[in-house]
């Protein structure tokens, strides 16, 4: 029942997905570079700066979204970004990564500077996320429409975001029905996922604060797409 456009919707998304991903070196560098405070902030500083640039070009290439207006293009992007970031980041550090990567992930993270309030929603939500073992198109379109958020600061054509995140609504439930047969509720529970990472925009808003009073560097991206 899902329509050839669909399909078509669902391959350009999944391969705008896969064709962005977060290069070999910054993952490689997870596994190699020493262990100091100072090194794993780099890291996780370098690991932040791809994850945004991974996302700009995935973004463009989700159906419809170069058709905004422009400023509601830079709005949807800033207001998703930290959303986007987690996701992402929660599928390299969910389980299937190869082994031990998402051991160093965590002890870079932990031994960053960034103080445990933060850690322990993130490790969280990690969990849940990879509790939920989605397939790549499931993760795809999450992502889409995590960015495809109608209400986030700042957007003027509240409708025209509208119509955009439902037809990937539309598909993304199709697909869970599809997927998992067997449970009725994996698409409610998926949305549920966004609920919680809303939650994470606040720690996440807290966090750089805490990293800039420590006078900590943050490369010019990342100061542009959170206002820092
Ligand atoms: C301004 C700034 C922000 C981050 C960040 O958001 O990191 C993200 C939070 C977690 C989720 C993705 C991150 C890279 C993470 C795994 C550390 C990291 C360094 C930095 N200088």
């Amino acid at each position: 029942e899902i329509t050839k456009e669909q399909q078509a919707l669902v391959k350009s998304i999944v391969d705008a997905y896969n064709r962005h991903q977060i290069p070999q070196d910054v993952t490689k560098k997870l596994l190699q570079e020493q262990y100091s405070a100072e090194e794993n902030f780099l890291l996780l500083t370098e690991m932040a700066t791809n994850q945004v640039q991974v996302l700009v070009e995935f973004t463009k290439n989700i159906p419809g979204f170069l058709s905004l207006d422009r400023e509601d293009q830079i709005a949807l992007l800033k207001g998703s970004a930290v959303e986007a970031m987690f996701l992402r980041s929660a599928q390299v550090l969910s389980k299937r990564m190869p082994n031990g990567y998402t051991e160093v992930l965590k002890e870079r993270v932990r031994n960053s500077g960034m103080s445990e309030e933060f850690m322990t929603p993130m490790f969280n939500f990690y969990k849940s996320i990879d509790e939920l073992q989605m397939v790549q198109e499931e993760q795809a379109l999450l992502t889409a429409v995590t960015i495809l958020t109608p209400d986030r600061p700042y957007v003027k054509d509240y409708q025209a975001v509208e119509r955009l995140q439902e037809t990937m609504l539309i598909v993304l439930r199709k697909l869970c029905v599809l997927q998992h047969p067997q449970d009725p509720q994996y698409f409610a529970r998926l949305l549920g996922r966004l609920t919680e990472l809303r939650t994470l925009n606040h720690y996440h808003a807290e966090m750089l604060t805490s990293w800039r009073m420590n006078d900590q560097k943050f490369t010019p991206l990342l100061c542009e797409i959170w206002d820092v």
